[in-house]
């Protein structure tokens, strides 16, 4: 096999035509020498054997933002990539839009592409498009709106439905800066994710809380289920965000 230096630094799949972006897509890249697991496919002889591709970073997951229209997604990934908040208008997302963003975490430099959905119901059939090749997804309410909170249920239906059984899912409810105007409390927002089995903390992409910590988990927990070292001890999603969140008093981005 004849690879360009290009090639060779997109990984295996540039080997199989894919562009680098999609480096992931539909290939067992932890088979790739650099995440240090076994190896299996022909890529063995493409990767440097201690540099890793991708200017030093390690691994590339897809996180897709849902919920309902309005609840803020838009903001978060904003608030999360630039730290600012994007006051004014509310400008409804159309169809499907993704920013990365390189993060470093336990000392690894890890990227994540996130997408940013149409809440929209008309948007629906190209969110369906994308849940398949998502590794997380944060679902979000708005504490400010109470039928995005009891939409929640068919959110996750949804997700059942259409994305893989393993993704890991973390539910926000989002705006908590907006105390005055709050509908859902938090105890509510803890119950049903008790319920289901999921992570939950609140956020503002006004204030910045918690916005950082939520993306930070899903990249920690992601990075422990490809990279983790046999004697290292798992990654407690769950235990992590309990330990680490903070309340709506406190202003910690
Ligand atoms: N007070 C407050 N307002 C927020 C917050 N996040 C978003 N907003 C406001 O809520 C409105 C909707 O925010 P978006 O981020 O565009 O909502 P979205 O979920 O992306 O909506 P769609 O793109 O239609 O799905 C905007 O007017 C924002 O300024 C927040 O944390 N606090
Ligand atoms: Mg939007």
């Amino acid at each position: 096999l004849l690879a360009s230096a290009e090639d060779r630094e997109g990984g295996c799949e540039a080997v199989r035509g894919l562009p680098k972006e999609f480096a992931h897509r539909g290939h067992p890249w932890r088979q790739c020498s650099w995440l240090g697991a076994p190896l299996k496919s022909p890529c063995r002889q493409w990767h440097p054997p201690r540099k890793p591709p991708h200017g030093g970073v390690r691994g590339v997951w897809w996180v897709m933002l849902v919920g309902d229209s309005g609840v803020g997604k838009t903001c978060l990934l904003v608030r999360f990539k630039d730290g600012a908040f994007l006051a004014g208008s509310f400008i409804s997302t159309v169809g499907i839009d993704f920013r990365n963003k390189v993060l470093t975490v336990d000392g690894v430099k890890v990227k994540l592409q996130i997408w940013d959905t149409a809440g929209q119901e008309r948007f629906r059939s190209v969110t369906h498009a994308y849940y398949r090749d998502a590794h997380a997804l944060l679902l979000l309410y708005d504490v400010t709106n109470k039928a995005s909170f009891d939409n929640i249920q068919a959110w996750l239906t949804e997700i059942h439905e259409y994305a893989q059984q393993d993704v890991v899912l973390m539910l926000l409810g989002n705006k908590v800066d907006s105390a005055q105007d709050r509908v859902v409390k938090r105890e509510d927002g803890e119950k049903l994710a008790k319920e289901y089995g999921v992570p939950f903390m609140e956020t503002s992409a006004k204030s910045g809380l918690n916005v950082e910590l939520a993306f930070t988990a899903i990249a920690k927990e992601l990075k422990h289920r490809s990279m983790k070292l046999p004697n290292e001890p798992k990654f407690k999603l769950h235990d992590y965000v309990k330990k680490e969140v903070r309340g709506s008093g406190c202003c910690r981005s």
